[in-house]
């Protein structure tokens, strides 16, 4: 995809990270920057400016209207909002369904191959929004879903067993967040399954490495605020997969036929967004976690849908 063109729409701290890994990857000929907060947007626009000139990025940064976002290649959604004191997380989830819908609607139609990335939270629900409100097909609307909960996961199980995490697979599956689950009896170090390759004397407790992994996030919102950089480099990678065809395999959430919602599962990914979905090979208990990981979704899903 030369000359590649994304949008960013929500550019606060997760947008803004995003831009900075995708700007010092030189991912895309152009980034354009969407958000309600003009001011905030056109700031942005001037400092990540200066972070292209100053590591001779080829990505040129301008801010945009929501329907030059739509006509973009890849279209990454960090729109959301901030947790008040005194609500309830119910209605930051009703506020950020508000904010997605209000921007999918406004950059619809889109480009017919324009691939959509939801980041904004909670991501399961608010890709299978995107989907229904975009009229894109769905291998082209998906979600960062279990990709940083997967990532991070290899990372903390590489730091005990001292073994790179580049040799590591190990999948976060599901929908993310407090049902997620861990694929442990499909992990592999170096090709081989894990409980045939870690001596005894390397002890794992797999419950609490996945718990540790799910409580992250908090742990850095209760240090710092917000969690952007992890995400932002997730959503740099989920563009450099598409922008130069990669055909790698990453957790991403998307749609799910036989569910009727999205959520994550291993895909293929390419120029055309999901080329396929990887099946990969569970136990009984981790398959009904995963369905039951989905109830919740689904509820949700046909509640607020009677106002899509
Ligand atoms: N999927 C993940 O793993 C993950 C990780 C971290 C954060 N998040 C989510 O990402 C979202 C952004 O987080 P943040 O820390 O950057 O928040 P933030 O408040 O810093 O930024 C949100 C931005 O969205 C903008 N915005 C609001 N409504 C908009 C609209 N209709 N159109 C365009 N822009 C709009 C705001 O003006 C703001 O600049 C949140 O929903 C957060 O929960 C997801």
């Amino acid at each position: 995809m030369p000359g590649s063109r994304i949008a960013i729409v929500g550019v606060g701290q997760v947008g803004a990270a995003a831009a900075y890994a995708l700007i010092r990857s030189s991912i895309a000929a152009e980034l354009l920057f969407v958000d309600i907060n003009v001011n905030l947007r056109d700031g942005q626009v001037r400092d990540l400016s200066d972070v292209a000139y100053s590591c001779n990025s080829r990505t040129r940064v301008r801010a945009a209207n929501y329907h030059e976002a739509g006509q973009c290649d890849i279209v990454v959604i960090t729109a959301g909002s901030r947790h008040n004191l005194g609500e309830t997380s119910l209605d930051q989830v009703y506020r950020n369904i508000s904010i997605v819908k209000t921007a999918v609607d406004a950059m619809t139609p889109f480009k017919s191959d324009t691939i959509l990335l939801v980041v904004s939270s909670p991501v399961d629900l608010l890709t299978s929004l995107a989907l229904k409100l975009s009229q894109l097909p769905p291998s082209q609307v998906l979600g960062s879903g279990t990709y940083l909960d997967s990532v991070r996961l290899r990372g903390m199980l590489a730091d005990k067993i001292e073994v790179a995490a580049k040799s590591i697979d190990l999948f976060v599956l599901g929908v993310q967040g407090e049902s997620q689950v861990t694929a442990w009896s499909a992990a592999t170090v170096g090709g081989v399954p894990i409980d045939k390759c870690l001596s005894a004397g390397i002890p794992i407790n797999r419950a609490e490495l996945s718990s540790e992994c799910k409580n992250r996030s908090q742990s850095i919102v209760r240090a710092k605020g917000a969690t952007p950089f992890g995400i932002g480099s997730i959503v740099s990678s989920i563009c450099s997969a598409i922008v130069f065809d990669k055909r790698t395999v990453h957790p991403i959430s998307h749609f799910q036929p036989s569910f009727g919602c999205c959520f994550s599962l291993p895909v293929v990914l390419g120029v055309k967004g999901i080329e396929r979905t990887v099946k990969v090979p569970l136990d009984k208990d981790e398959d009904v976690q995963i369905a039951d990981s989905t109830i919740a979704l689904k509820m949700m899903i046909d509640q607020v849908s009677k106002n899509w």
